[in-house]
């Protein structure tokens, strides 16, 4: 997939920090991979970086570049946007096929534009031949050069805006240190920190083979106890959940707490438990990564799929272990992994 890189060029830090600041967020949400600015400023640098670290994604930005230099060495197609230049909606199909071989670079200013950024560009594109702002000029032509498709792009951040008609509604994804905070505030005792410690390392490293949201494993790794705060019985997950739902933490972190006992438990048997009449069954990867590291994780010690299915047969819990096993080979063949083989590696790394 080519990449798009944004320069904007003639940025003044004292006068420009805030038009440059949504330059920056315009490429990165429409769909750019990285914004180069040609005067060092560390601190739009760290706005940029803060963004990223909230709403997720990879954008990049660069500051201190020598802005010439980057466009005569630059290896893809260079457009200029400039109310000077050739007509947008004529030029678009052009650039179009030139974006589907070669990365494009888009240069946009601030005050007055060199000649050289004129001649260099393999293309000087106006969105109009009214003068408007960088930002405006920046967002429609990386709108029509994806046609609208970047705007469905998912950033997996850990602050995601859920939709609503009136009113804010965020979603919150705690950071590892954020999940510390919240574990410590309801009172977990260092049992439950190591443990859930173990179980993050152990369902981190399943995700990652299986291409799994890691931002999202963590959390629900390292929060999936925390009801036992409450109660160490069969309602732990249930009261867990309820404990994040308080705090206005994600959904679907809060799906991995509440559906993570064992390999889930049906809405009939939720039921004869006396827990919400509900199928608490994992349904996502995350959600099933989580539920299968935290069946191997004994204490602060992994075991293999024998040995917690042994546990389980011997509660007389049988179709609980045989979901157990269901689940285990289920994640092994969607990964193409074999979650026992890491346990043993894991335990071998251990005894040194
Ligand atoms: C406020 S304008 C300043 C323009 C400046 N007077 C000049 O000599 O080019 C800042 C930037 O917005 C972009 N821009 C403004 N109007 C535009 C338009 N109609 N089409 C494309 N880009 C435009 C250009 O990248 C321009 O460098």
């Amino acid at each position: 997939m080519q990449k798009i890189h944004v320069l904007r060029i003639n940025h003044r830090p004292f006068r420009d920090k805030r038009i440059t600041t949504h330059v920056a967020l315009t490429a990165r949400a429409f769909g750019a991979s990285s914004i180069l600015i040609d005067q060092k400023d560390e601190e739009l640098e760290n706005t940029v970086k803060k963004v990223n670290k909230n709403f997720g994604g990879s954008f990049i930005i660069e500051t201190g570049i020598e802005a010439k230099k980057y466009v005569s060495n630059y290896r893809g197609t260079v457009v200029h946007l400039t109310m000077y230049g050739e007509s947008l909606n004529k030029i678009v199909p052009e650039l179009k096929m030139s974006f589907q071989e070669n990365d494009m670079l888009v240069v946009v200013g601030a005050s007055k534009v060199p000649p050289a950024f004129f001649e260099k560009s393999h293309y000087n594109v106006s969105v109009t031949n009214q003068p408007i702002s960088e930002v405006s000029a920046l967002a429609i032509f990386l709108d029509r050069l994806f046609d609208g498709s970047e705007l469905e792009e998912s950033f997996s951040g850990r602050l995601r805006i859920v939709p609503t008609q009136r009113g804010k509604k965020v979603d919150w994804i705690p950071d590892r240190e954020e999940c510390t905070a919240l574990l410590k505030e309801e009172g977990s005792n260092e049992r439950i920190l190591t443990h859930v410690e173990k179980v993050s390392e152990l369902a981190l490293m399943i995700g990652k083979l299986c291409n799994a949201d890691l931002g999202i494993i963590e959390a629900g790794s390292l929060l999936h106890d925390i009801g036992r705060t409450k109660t160490n019985g069969i309602r732990h997950a249930v009261e867990g959940a309820e404990i994040l739902r308080k705090k206005n933490v994600s959904q679907i972190i809060v799906n991995i707490v509440e559906r993570h006992t064992g390999a889930g438990i049906t809405k009939d048997e939720a039921m004869e438990l006396g827990l919400p009449d509900r199928d608490l069954m994992p349904l996502t990867l995350e959600e099933k990564i989580v539920a299968q590291a935290d069946n191997l994780v004994s204490g602060n010690e992994t075991i293999t799929l024998d040995q917690t299915v042994e546990n389980y047969r011997k509660k007389g819990l049988f179709k609980a272990a045989q979901r157990i096993i269901d689940l285990q080979n289920e994640l092994n063949s969607r990964c193409g992994i074999d979650i026992d083989a890491i346990i043993k590696n894991l335990e071998n790394l251990r005894k040194g």
